[in-house]
């Protein structure tokens, strides 16, 4: 695969923004009123917005350009044919058969739609009281064990759904080896009413086995026979065997397959929390959207490509303004963990450093991304984003209406969210900022003197994205498009987005320093500071 560097595109990204260094977005705004419209696109219920960028027609021409002269189109059909794209693991990418119809899928695939209707029969079961605890009651509580990809995609998903919860059962997510996770879960929770879900695609994930048989002795501290367990756990994994040999019965093991990347599983059994929480139907709603954007990015022209588009601006600020970082900010509640679960899905796929065809990279890839809920963030961290040093370009995720249509408070929270955007257009000039100390009573002199502290320099890009409702349905599709934008960016880039080597070091260096801080026996010999930091902690126990 050619590098991106080497095409002329890139050589002519590169001179292009110089030319346009100057000109700032509301420039283009008043030369050309039919800009918004311009720069917008449509697709699966989600309006986006780009025009407050940094871009102009040429701009989108040579970004189109580079994704062109990088193959993007022959390396999303790869993908999509079941090319093992992943080639470190020599694995192939199906997270978009996950939402694919059964009737669509070929022969070889039929796992796929056996592993759907077993969760379908199982959710329906805990949901009508056929499947009960131990003791003979009801299920009430969920608790998914998993972390990474088997926790964040449900968790946030279970989280934006709320509107959508079935009552009688209330799902909660254990992540962190942190024994308050489970503790604090665990709290008023009745064990005989519980039903825990083991969520690990490799089952070998420490955090998540250690927290598993912690659970599994809380409830059998309580409900005293072994085989209680069959009742109260359930497990998705690759690893059937490993997963049998933790003490969880076959019929209780949703499989999934190693062509599923952790951070792209929620669509697979690993969305068992979903389903419980919401229903069977709304999980496939969430599938059904997912697949309506994994249409359209299979086929709408790149230049309407919601995906594309939305990758495209990324390289655009990362490899020819500098941008580190890219902040996420929901104007909505129910998203609340959206960010958290991009960052992993993000993080993990386009933070590398290597070429998939061998040597390293000479130019940046994946920013740090980062966020919070809106308006929350604006009394956080939007002064950085106003008048910070560094170029952040941002997405606002806002929807036309609420599930909570109380009084003023949605046209409020949209307000916020335009005005923000709008506000890191605009900026505010050296006169505006000293007319507003006037006017606070300062002599001019003052005034001109303190003005800078007011100036916001502006032009400072970000894109909106506009969904009609916050359903099951366009919240697949959202999550899908940030699927998709990822990998072509990991296409342009000319990396592997499906691996994540980078996390196994810290991995294997915890199974060294474990055994040693928990035997009092044993001496330290790592570097200085980790032999300090582990007599510290051996003094303490
Ligand atoms: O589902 P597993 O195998 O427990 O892995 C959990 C997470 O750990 C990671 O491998 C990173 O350590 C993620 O990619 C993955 O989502």
């Amino acid at each position: 695969m050619p590098k991106p560097t080497q095409h002329p595109s890139w050589q002519a990204l590169a001179r292009h923004r110089d030319a346009i260094a100057e000109t700032p977005i509301k420039h283009w705004f008043e030369q050309n009123p039919a800009r918004a419209e311009q720069f917008s696109a449509q697709a699966c219920g989600i309006y986006l917005d780009f025009s407050k960028h940094r871009i102009n027609h040429d701009t989108m021409t040579l970004l189109l350009q580079l994704a062109r002269e990088q193959h993007l189109e022959q390396r999303v059909q790869a993908m999509y044919q079941g090319e093992p794209i992943n080639t470190t693991e020599q694995r192939q990418v199906l997270h978009v058969a996950l939402r694919s119809q059964c009737g669509a899928l070929p022969d070889h695939m039929a796992d796929v739609c056996r592993v759907n209707e077993q969760m379908a029969r199982f959710v329906e079961a805990v949901h009508a009281g056929h499947w009960r605890g131990h003791t003979g009651e009801r299920i009430s509580d969920v608790v998914n064990i998993g972390i990474g990809g088997s926790d964040l995609g449900p968790m946030m998903v279970t989280q934006a759904l709320t509107p959508f919860h079935k009552p009688g059962i209330k799902a909660h997510f254990v992540s962190n080896v942190d024994a308050s996770d489970l503790c604090e879960t665990l709290k008023g929770l009745n064990p005989a009413t519980t039903l825990f879900v083991v969520a690990s695609k490799t089952f070998t994930t420490t955090e998540t086995l250690t927290n598993a048989r912690s659970a599994r002795d809380w409830l059998l501290a309580d409900l005293k026979h072994e085989s209680a367990v069959a009742k109260h756990f359930v497990a998705v994994s690759v690893n059937v065997e490993k997963v049998k040999a933790f003490g969880i019965a076959e019929d209780n093991i949703f499989p999934m397959w190693d062509w599923v990347g952790g951070r792209y599983s929620l669509w697979s059994a690993i969305g068992l929390p979903i389903a419980l929480a919401c229903g069977m139907e709304h999980f496939n709603a969430l599938r059904a959207g997912a697949a309506d954007m994994d249409n359209h990015f299979a086929s709408a022209p790149l230049e309407q490509n919601l995906p594309v588009i939305l990758a495209m601006l990324g390289i655009w600020y990362v490899n020819f303004w500098d941008a580190q970082s890219h902040a996420i900010l929901p104007y909505d509640h129910y998203l609340g963990a959206f960010t958290k679960y991009i960052q992993q899905l993000d993080m993990e796929s386009n933070g590398k450093n290597a070429y998939l065809d061998g040597g390293y990279l000479e130019h940046h890839t994946g920013p740090v991304i980062w966020g919070e809920v809106g308006t929350n963030g604006q009394h956080s961290f939007h002064q950085l984003l106003h008048q910070g040093t560094r170029l952040v370009p941002v997405d606002f995720i806002v929807a036309l209406n609420s599930h909570n249509p109380l009084g003023d408070h949605h046209a409020q929270l949209f307000a916020n969210c335009l005005s923000q955007s709008r506000a890191l257009m605009l900026g505010k000039s050296a006169a505006q900022a000293a007319a507003e100390f006037e006017a606070m009573g300062y002599s001019p002199d003052q005034a001109e003197q303190l003005a800078h502290h007011k100036v916001m320099p502006g032009n400072r890009p970000s894109s909106t994205l506009v969904l009609e409702h916050l359903t099951p349905q366009t919240l697949g599709a959202l999550i899908a498009l940030y699927e998709h934008k990822i990998f072509v960016q990991s296409v342009i880039w000319g990396i592997n987005a499906f691996d994540q080597w980078g996390v196994e070091l810290g991995k294997q260096l915890c199974n060294e320093i474990h055994p040693v801080l928990v035997n009092k026996n044993t001496e330290a010999d790592f570097d200085g500071s980790t032999n300090t930091l582990i007599s510290i902690y051996k003094h303490a126990h």
